[in-house]
């Protein structure tokens, strides 16, 4: 069978990544995809010093790479919306095959590339946009196709895993770590995408429309990320069986789909507790499998460039096929518009808060009678001892209740005179199997 032509746009760290692997398993590869995959050039502003481009044509002109009829698949890995949205569109519009890690650009162009490219019967494959080297999408898309999937949950960001187990494992400062993550390629070109959620609320996004057939919907998600997580919240959380950890989640309610990123404590006998590093995992529950987890590494180079070079072969594959029997882009042949995304207000969750009061009698009553004004019981509660007047941490832990209710308890705990500064909320999952 003829090769399939490739040209990889951007040959950074997962386009390094991509090049070498495809190098260094080539005849493994062909044997897998029934034919040679072929890097027929390579377009980026710069060269990844890891790669021996000596032997391919390489140019800085990924528009040049659209152009060149020889090619069938784009792999776009420049990253960003601006010229990445060009370049994949260009190439759905001349007919070309698409692979791209870019989940920022499929969150947020996914519904219009899908619908250009259904039109020009191109495959548009994302794998490595949603947790890295871990098969998700297949998993879900193809894996879990019998099941009614009642909700996703995951640890969906490499590089805040990565902050925070260094956090809690060395007592590490975030910025140097942030530091580390970016050394080693794992953060996004702006890091603030990691850091404050926005990353993880792309993938989120992607794994919510496949999950349960909806439109992407990125502009709805609930965003938090992990800047504003302490050092003092972690022992906090460790001293009451809980890991920190910033989650994705979404779930299928009667009332329509949450859709959420933010720290979490998770019980430390959770699967979910233990995944450190820049390993991510991602939990997904159907009615008919019950709970599965997916592990593995959620960003880097090698990792990432596994999902890239599955989707290629898959592509190779499809070349083979007509578009009307291929996988649907997001899983569903025909998707719900009826399921509303809901507002975080109406969401309940269990709670951490962490305040700082004055040490004088009645605090605490005071504090345990807002919560209970509002129907909200506490769980447990932690308060170090001090001499009468000083500053002392108080911990609580919070049954279920609405995000409406808490926003309302913070904000009359907040104003309470014996209360300093502001009240840091975490929200609690237990993620039982149901
Ligand atoms: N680094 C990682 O672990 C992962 C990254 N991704 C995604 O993969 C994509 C690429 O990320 P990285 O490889 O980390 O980025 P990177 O910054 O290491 O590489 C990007 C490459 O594209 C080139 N480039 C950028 N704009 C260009 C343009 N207009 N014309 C020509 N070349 C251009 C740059 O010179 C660079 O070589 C992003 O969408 C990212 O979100 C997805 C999963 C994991
Ligand atoms: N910056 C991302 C890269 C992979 O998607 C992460 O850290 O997870
Ligand atoms: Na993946």
């Amino acid at each position: 069978m003829k090769p399939v032509k490739i040209a990889i746009c951007g040959l950074g760290t997962v386009g390094g990544g991509v090049f070498n692997v495809l190098q260094r398993n080539a005849s493994e590869i062909a044997r897998r995809a029934g034919r040679p995959l072929v890097v027929e050039q390579v377009a980026t502003r710069h060269v990844n010093p890891d790669c021996d481009t000596s032997s391919v044509y390489v140019s800085d002109d990924i528009f040049a790479a659209v152009a060149n009829p020889e090619i069938d698949v784009i792999v776009e890995l420049i990253g960003g919306y601006e010229a990445a949205y060009d370049l994949v569109m260009q190439a759905i519009a001349a007919g070309k095959h698409v692979v791209t890690a870019n989940k920022a650009l499929i969150a947020v162009h996914g519904n219009e590339i899908f619908q250009a490219a259904r039109e020009a019967g191109v495959v548009v494959a994302f794998e490595a946009g949603v947790a890295g080297g871990i098969p998700i999408i297949k998993s879900i898309r193809e894996g879990l196709t019998a099941n009614r999937i009642h909700w996703v949950a995951g640890i969906i960001n490499g590089t805040g895993n990565f902050i925070l187990s260094s956090m809690s494992e060395k007592g590490s400062d975030f910025n140097e770590v942030l530091a580390e993550a970016q050394a080693l390629g794992y953060a996004e070109a702006d890091p603030t995408f990691d850091v404050e959620g926005i990353d993880a609320a792309h993938k989120l996004a992607i794994l919510s429309a496949i999950a349960f057939g909806v439109p992407l919907s990125f502009d709805k998600v609930y965003t938090e990320g992990i800047s504003r997580i302490e050092i003092e919240d972690i022992r906090q959380a460790d001293a009451l069986g809980f890991a920190i950890k910033h989650l994705g989640i979404t779930r299928r309610t009667e009332q329509g789909l949450e859709l959420r990123v933010h720290p979490t404590l998770i019980p430390k006998e959770r699967l979910l507790a233990n995944v450190n590093g820049v390993k991510n995992a991602v939990m997904v529950y159907g009615d008919a499998v019950g709970s599965t987890l997916f592990y593995g590494s959620g960003a880097g180079a090698e990792p990432t460039a596994s999902a890239v070079i599955a989707d290629l072969v898959d592509v190779a594959r499809a070349m083979e096929t007509t578009p009307e029997s291929r996988v649907p882009y997001l899983a569903f042949a025909h998707q719900a518009d009826d399921l509303p995304v809901l507002p975080m207000e109406e969401i309940e969750t269990a709670y951490y808060l962490r305040l700082l009061a004055v040490d004088r009698p009645g605090v605490l009553a005071k504090v345990a009678t807002v919560l209970s004004d509002h129907g909200i019981s506490i769980e447990a509660i932690i308060q170090k001892d001090t001499s009468e007047g000083e500053l002392v941490p108080i911990i609580l832990m919070t049954h279920r209740t609405t995000e409406a209710a808490m926003n309302e308890v913070i904000r009359q705990l907040e104003s309470l005179s014996d209360i300093a500064g502001g009240v840091m909320r975490i929200r609690v999952e237990s993620l039982d199997d149901q």
